[in-house]
This record gives C-alpha cells, sequence and structure tokens, in this order.
C-alpha cells in the first residue's frame, strides 16, 4: 500500500503549499502516522428485482462525505455512476476518464482548511447493465490527531474559525455508526 501512501502524502503536500503552509503541514503529529483504508466495493448491476417497471438500481452508496484528508477513487473505466453534488445542490457525473482516478476531499481536510476545501457529498447510482467495481484508497490523519483548522487557513478566510476541533478517531467512528449501524441496534 505504500504507493497509494507515498502518492496522497504528495498530494497533501502541493495542497498544503497551495494554502500557503508549511509543505510539511500534514506530516507530523497530524498525518506522519496516517490511519488508511483501502475498499474494494462491487455495485451489482440494474435489474427488474425491485418490481418497478423501470430498471432501478436500489443497491448503491448513499449521499456522504468521506472522512478523512483525501479519498483516491479507481474506478471501472465505462460506468457513469459516481455523482457529486455541486455548489448549486445539483448532482452531477463524475465520468471515468482512463488513466486517472478521482480525489475526493474529506472532513478532516475541510477542518484544517477552514472550508477552503470543501468535503464533496458524492453518492452512487450504478445505472448499467454491467456490475461496477471500484477501489477505493482512504488517506487519513493519524487516528488520535486532534484536528483544528490551520492559523494560516483562518487568517486567509476571515480570521474566524468555522469548525470545532475534531479528533479523528472519534469523527470516524461516530460516522461509521450512523452510516452503517440500524438506529435500533444503536439505542439497544
Ligand atoms: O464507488 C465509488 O465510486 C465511491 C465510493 C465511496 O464514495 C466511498 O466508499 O466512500
Ligand atoms: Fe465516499
Amino acid at each position: 500500500m505504500q504507493m497509494w501512501t507515498d502518492l496522497s502524502r504528495k498530494i497533501m503536500r502541493g495542497i498544503a503549499l497551495a494554502l500557503g503552509a508549511a509543505a510539511d503541514a500534514f506530516e507530523g503529529k497530524r498525518a506522519g502516522d496516517p490511519f488508511w483504508v483501502l475498499r474494494i466495493i462491487g455495485y451489482p448491476k440494474v435489474t427488474h428485482a425491485n418490481g418497478h417497471d423501470m430498471p432501478k438500481n436500489d443497491i448503491g452508496c448513499g449521499a456522504h462525505t468521506d472522512y478523512g484528508l483525501l479519498t483516491l477513487v479507481n474506478q471501472d473505466d465505462d460506468i457513469t455512476a459516481l455523482q457529486v453534488r455541486n455548489k448549486s445542490g445539483e448532482w452531477i457525473s463524475a465520468p471515468p476518464i482512463p488513466g486517472t482516478f478521482v480525489c475526493n476531499i474529506g472532513d478532516m481536510l475541510k477542518i484544517l482548511s477552514n472550508g477552503l476545501y470543501g468535503s464533496t457529498l458524492h453518492r452512487v447510482i450504478n445505472s448499467s447493465p454491467k456490475y461496477r467495481v471500484c477501489v477505493a484508497y482512504f488517506y487519513e490523519t493519524n487516528f488520535d490527531a486532534a484536528i483544528e483548522p490551520l492559523d494560516i487557513c483562518v487568517k486567509r478566510t476571515g480570521g474566524t474559525k468555522k469548525f470545532e476541533r475534531a479528533v479523528y478517531g472519534e469523527h470516524l467512528v461516530s460516522k461509521v455508526q450512523t452510516n452503517f449501524v440500524k438506529e435500533d441496534e444503536l439505542n439497544s
């Protein structure tokens, strides 16, 4: 997994410089020992099994933001299924471009940059007659890192911190619980 980690670290260095911070702003206690996850996700093809006249796929990935710093999304070249929500609130497709991957911004980078980089809402609907596979690499901060807006980003956005301090591991656990655990299980 070293290759993905190295690539993500390089992208984060570029983002740090673009924000006016030191190249290693996202290393050390923030992301020097990054938590990462590689997930291979299969999305079944469209069927009529749900009883509707029109083929409609009920199995996908609901609207969410990613939790950490960056996600590198490698998708099948010939199926458009990933959608992102733009600033006007419209869902737009992110069609695969062969030889490239999509890079999502996660919640921790939103906080660190005081919103200069937004964590984009996205979802997946596979309306194609083919099974879709995605390989997503999630590059996160250190598990126990306490994340808050960088001073330089606060300055650049009017001097006010827009986000509370968050401990990445706690944020991850709470999002996984709300995304994947059914409400009645949470209450039991
Ligand atoms: O399948 C995709 O293209 C993206 C999956 C995704 O958003 C996620 O796993 O967080
Ligand atoms: Fe995602």
